[in-house]
């Protein structure tokens, strides 16, 4: 079946390999790019943090670090369910320039996909991960108070949906 996730699959089998292990120092991250509709995508989804204190309020995609072990597409779905309460279906890969990884905070990297609400899922709501969830407009999304790397990780984005 020619699904989603299949389709990111083929588009991403560096990445969807990655199995994270006990010995390296810094856990990668991995980002979720949810969108109302991966077929017809109008509106992304923003995150704001709650904390640390200097990052409280600045926007983000939802995910978190790949635990040990785990497979980089599995995490992503895992942090949405922890943090958002709800299950995603993942589409492509948005591809960073570091092997399809971004550079983001600190010496971390991310990597990022697509993804919508699985039907008959949850909407996602904002947990103690962050302060509120906001849906914005792909075209209006560069406004937002994202964090520092995030900005051209949203271009990224707007680009692939356009
Ligand atoms: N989730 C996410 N993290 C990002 C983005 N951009 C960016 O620089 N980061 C940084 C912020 C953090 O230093 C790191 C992610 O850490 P995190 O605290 O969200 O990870 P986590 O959910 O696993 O939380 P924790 O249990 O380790 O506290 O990546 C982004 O768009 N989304």
């Amino acid at each position: 079946m020619d699904t989603h996730a299949n389709r990111a699959t083929r588009i991403t089998p560096t990445i969807e390999a990655v199995t994270i292990t006990q010995h390296q120092p810094v856990r990668p991250v991995v980002g979720a790019a949810i969108v109302d509709s991966l077929d017809r995508p109008h509106q992304l989804l923003a995150a704001a943090r709650s904390y640390p204190p200097e990052l409280a309020g600045r926007f983000e995609l939802p995910g978190g670090k790949v635990e040990p072990g785990e497979n980089a597409m599995d995490a992503l779905v895992r942090e949405v369910r922890e943090e958002l309460g709800t299950t995603i279906e993942l589409g492509a890969q948005v591809a960073g320039p570091l092997d399809g990884w971004w550079p983001i905070l600190g010496t971390r990297t991310m990597a990022v996909w697509l993804a919508q609400v699985s039907p008959g899922s949850k909407a996602p709501r904002a947990g103690s991960s962050h302060q509120r969830i906001q849906w914005v407009p792909l075209e209006e999304a560069l406004r937002l108070n994202w964090l520092d790397p995030d900005f051209p990780i949203v271009q990224a984005i707007i680009d692939q949906c356009a």
